[in-house]
């Protein structure tokens, strides 16, 4: 369907209503009634408060990042950030994810009275840090129109419920890089998500440590995959969301790690009951088990594990070959007094360029397949509905039969100059773990 001659204006601004949000879009869902946008959901792009100035254009990718990506991706001839974006997903996430399980979207063209309009509408519907920490870039030219992934399109004539998770899975495998060091030895038996919770607890961006350990969800053994569902369900964190015809009815909205609106078991067992033909009080259990049973059967992790593997180093392995590719001498190795120390990453260092590129993109790709949503949405069919486009799945236990499609959402180029961050990330979150353990079982040198 071409875009072509569309530009959205402030007059049809009315039509979008707010979605969700993470820390750089704007989602917003379509309530009017041209074709063109039924079923579609915009992303536009948001700006942070504490940035001077709006920025437009691929002025923010460095010479580096260009010839970084040069191979799927022309950042020269790219006309906005947007631009970039779309083609990232298309060139790069699509053919590891399957066109099946990703909409890249059109872009469409956005006037500055539309985006104006769209960021006073919608300001009492946004989380109260969200618009304090960032507003909708009003310089853009362009926005994203994807497939709402929370509605079925072809919208049968009686009122199906549809029934939506999004999931927010993180790492699923644990590092075998032979460049971790000594003291990292926890890395390799315990998920980055899980040593990531102390120092979120240590930072206050939790209350509570999340029971979830993506390990489990990404196991392929269909009771580890049901323990992360449960676990996701009782401390959801940023992690799990529930919508209902398109509107959230379990876990926060905007994306932040612990403003979740607690809504009681009952409360939700009884929002659900027009889905989930089961008595009041199993409600949550089969639904979690109709979420389980789906994951297990589609694979539709197994993709996204694959393309997290792309990072094969570790971030104490790639870092290396990061200071290859920008050509600047490696902070790491310099920090290191120890010469035998440094010998062991003498070998990254002495790798071509291209090779360093290699490393780096599969580093970066992975990083985009690590931060990225699922969402899996559910409709019962029903005795005589016609043979389905899309997958089905059966509950067992009510013996009902549900239409499915699964989607990744949020599949955004990582920038490179993130690099020396992730590293610096990684070695905190280290610290802090070491120390918890250190806490609990006690010091190594202290008498048992
Ligand atoms: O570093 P992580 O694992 O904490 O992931 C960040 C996310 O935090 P969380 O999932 O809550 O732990 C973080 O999510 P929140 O803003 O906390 O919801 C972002 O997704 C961030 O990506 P970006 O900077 O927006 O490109 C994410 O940064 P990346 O590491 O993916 O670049
Ligand atoms: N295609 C879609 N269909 C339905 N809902 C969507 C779709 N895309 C996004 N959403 C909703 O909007 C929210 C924000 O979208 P998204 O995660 O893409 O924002 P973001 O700013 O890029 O996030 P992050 O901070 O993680 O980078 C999602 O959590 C989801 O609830
Ligand atoms: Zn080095």
């Amino acid at each position: 369907m071409g875009m072509e001659g569309i530009v959205l204006e402030e007059e049809d601004a009315k039509d979008w209503v707010y979605r969700g949000e993470g820390a750089v879009n704007i989602v917003l869902g379509y309530i009017g009634s041209s074709p063109v946008f039924v079923g579609k959901v915009l992303r536009i792009q948001k700006v942070p408060r504490f940035k001077e100035q709006y920025t437009v254009g691929t002025s923010d990718f460095s010479v580096h990042e260009k010839i970084l990506w040069k191979d799927s991706i022309d950042l020269d001839t790219c006309s906005s950030r947007e631009d970039a974006e779309h083609l990232y997903v298309q060139n790069v996430m699509i053919p590891l994810l399957g066109s099946e399980h990703v909409d890249a979207g059109v872009r469409v063209s956005v006037s500055r009275g539309f985006l104006e309009a769209i960021e006073k509408d919608n300001l009492c519907e946004r989380p109260c840090w969200r618009v304090d920490a960032a507003r909708v870039n009003i310089l853009c030219d362009s926005a994203l129109l994807i497939s709402d992934h929370i509605v079925f399109p072809d919208g049968t004539c009686k009122e199906v419920p549809c029934i939506s998770v999004e999931i927010k899975p993180k790492w699923g495998f644990l590092p075998c890089s032979r460049f971790l060091a000594e003291g990292n030895a926890p890395k390799r038996s315990i998920s980055r998500f899980q040593m990531h919770q102390a120092l979120k607890l240590q930072r206050g961006e939790t209350s509570g440590v999340s029971e979830y350990d993506p390990l489990d969800l990404f196991s392929g053994s269909i009771e580890r995959i049901n323990r992360a569902l449960k676990s996701l369900f009782t401390t959801p964190q940023n992690n799990f969301r529930v919508f209902l015809n398109g509107n959230l009815i379990f876990g926060g909205l905007g994306g932040g790690t612990d403003d979740t609106t607690f809504k009681s078991n009952e409360a939700f067992e009884d929002k659900i009951g027009d889905v989930i033909q089961a008595e009041s009080g199993q409600r949550v259990t089969e639904f979690l088990n109709l979420v389980s049973e789906t994951i297990f059967q589609s694979g539709v992790l197994n993709h996204l594990l694959e393309a997290q593997k792309r990072d094969f180093l570790d971030i104490e392995g790639a870092i290396h070959a990061y200071y290859n590719v920008i050509s600047q001498p490696c902070r790491v190795c310099q920090d290191l007094s120890d010469t035998e120390l440094s010998q062991r990453y003498s070998s990254l260092h002495s790798l071509s360029l291209d090779e360093s590129i290699d490393i780096v993109k599969g580093f970066l790709t992975a990083a985009t397949a690590k931060d990225c949503s699922m969402m899996i949405s559910f409709r019962p069919r029903e005795e005589g509905d016609q043979v389905s486009s899309y997958s089905t799945v059966l509950l067992d236990s009510t013996n009902q039969l549900f239409d499915y499609k699964a989607y990744f959402i949020d599949l955004d180029m990582k920038p490179l100059k993130k690099m020396q961050y992730y590293y610096e990330l990684d070695q905190k979150i280290l610290r802090c773990y070491n120390g918890l353990e250190k806490a609990v079982h006690g010091s190594p040198d202290s008498q048992e």
